[in-house]
């Protein structure tokens, strides 16, 4: 049983366009968590960094939740426990601030606990608590992963991410919560919509492998969310002109939003970093945009 452990937990970016609710990449944009046993009382939480003012330091804590959810599945009551959170993840903005919350909770309590639970197993409680596979998976795990379920049980593949795929996000000042980007999606869905994600999502997958710069300009359309979210992030269009405009292979929701994903070439990356920004700042929006790449580890200890 371990006494203290730092986790570090990336960002995420799931759905990539056709791939709602099932695939997602993990980035390299992290918070980190420190979980240290107390002797005597019950929790004390510290959280610093970006948007810390606006994550609640007591139970209701969305870490707190999933650390003492894993407790429960034990059958055991949560130790009295030190968390020092620090966030290089933005909340509500479609980074996945809620999976590195519910993947750091329950990783930690499962080095704190000594690791009776496998990773899969822990896995299985993260999706559980989030609803979706798509952004705790690659948290976890790293890498570009799908999740398909199997009964109760899910099958998780990598997909290869050609190393000439740059991941640029720009990310806005104002928040949207995932919650409220699933509200304004419709129930049911035509066989036409089916039929066009379902081919889609089958080329994005060939095209995330091989670079292939048409196939990424086809594949990343969808017809299942984006139709429904782009009303609720205002700018999209301008940002996605401007970026495409720039060189980028084309512009896609990151997770729910409002932060925007442009997949580019490494050559063409500032450039669709920098209209994107600007495209948003003539809105009147101050937006940071950042090349990132993804991250190849999930969740690991640091010292
Ligand atoms: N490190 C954290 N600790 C506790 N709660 C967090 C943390 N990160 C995010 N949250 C919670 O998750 C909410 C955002 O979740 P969500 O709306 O799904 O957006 P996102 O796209 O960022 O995951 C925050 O408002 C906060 O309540
Ligand atoms: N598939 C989900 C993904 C939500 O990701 P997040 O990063 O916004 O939490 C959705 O699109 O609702």
């Amino acid at each position: 049983m371990s006494q203290s452990v730092t986790l570090q937990v990336p960002a995420t970016t799931a759905n990539l366009g056709p791939g709602f609710d099932c695939i997602g990449a993990a980035l390299t944009l992290y918070n980190t968590c420190q979980f240290s046993r107390l002797d005597a009382g019950e929790l004390e939480i510290t959280v610093s960094g970006v948007d810390a003012e606006r994550v609640s330091t007591d139970q209701s804590n969305l870490l707190y939740q999933a650390f003492a959810k894993f407790y429960e599945q034990l059958g055991q009551v949560p130790p009295p426990v030190r968390i020092q959170i620090e966030l290089g993840v933005p909340l509500a903005r479609g980074l996945g601030s809620s999976a590195t919350a519910i993947v750091g909770g329950l990783v930690g309590a499962n080095w704190l606990a000594g690791q009776p639970l496998s990773t899969t197993e822990v896995m299985e409680i993260a999706i559980a608590i989030e609803g979706h596979p798509d952004n705790v998976v690659p948290a976890l795990l790293g890498g570009c992963r799908l999740a398909a379920s199997r009964g109760s049980a899910w099958e998780i593949c990598e997909v290869p991410w050609h190393s000439e795929i740059v991941p640029v996000v720009a990310i806005p000042n104002f928040e949207l919560s995932t919650a409220e980007a699933r509200r304004v999606l419709p129930a049911q869905y035509s066989r036409a919509d089916a039929i066009f994600n379902t081919a889609h999502f089958g080329l994005l997958v060939r095209a995330l492998e091989t670079g292939n710069p048409q196939w990424l300009q086809a594949a990343l359309q969808d017809r299942i969310h984006q139709p429904y979210r782009q009303t609720l992030i205002s700018g999209f269009d301008a940002v996605r002109e401007a970026a495409l405009q720039a060189g980028a292979y084309e512009l896609v929701i990151s997770g729910a939003g409002p932060t925007l994903l442009a997949l580019t070439s490494p050559q063409q990356s500032a450039s669709v970093c920098q209209a994107m920004s600007q495209a948003w700042q003539q809105q009147g929006i101050s937006t940071q945009a950042i090349a990132l790449a993804i991250d190849a580890d999930g969740t690991k200890t640091i010292d």
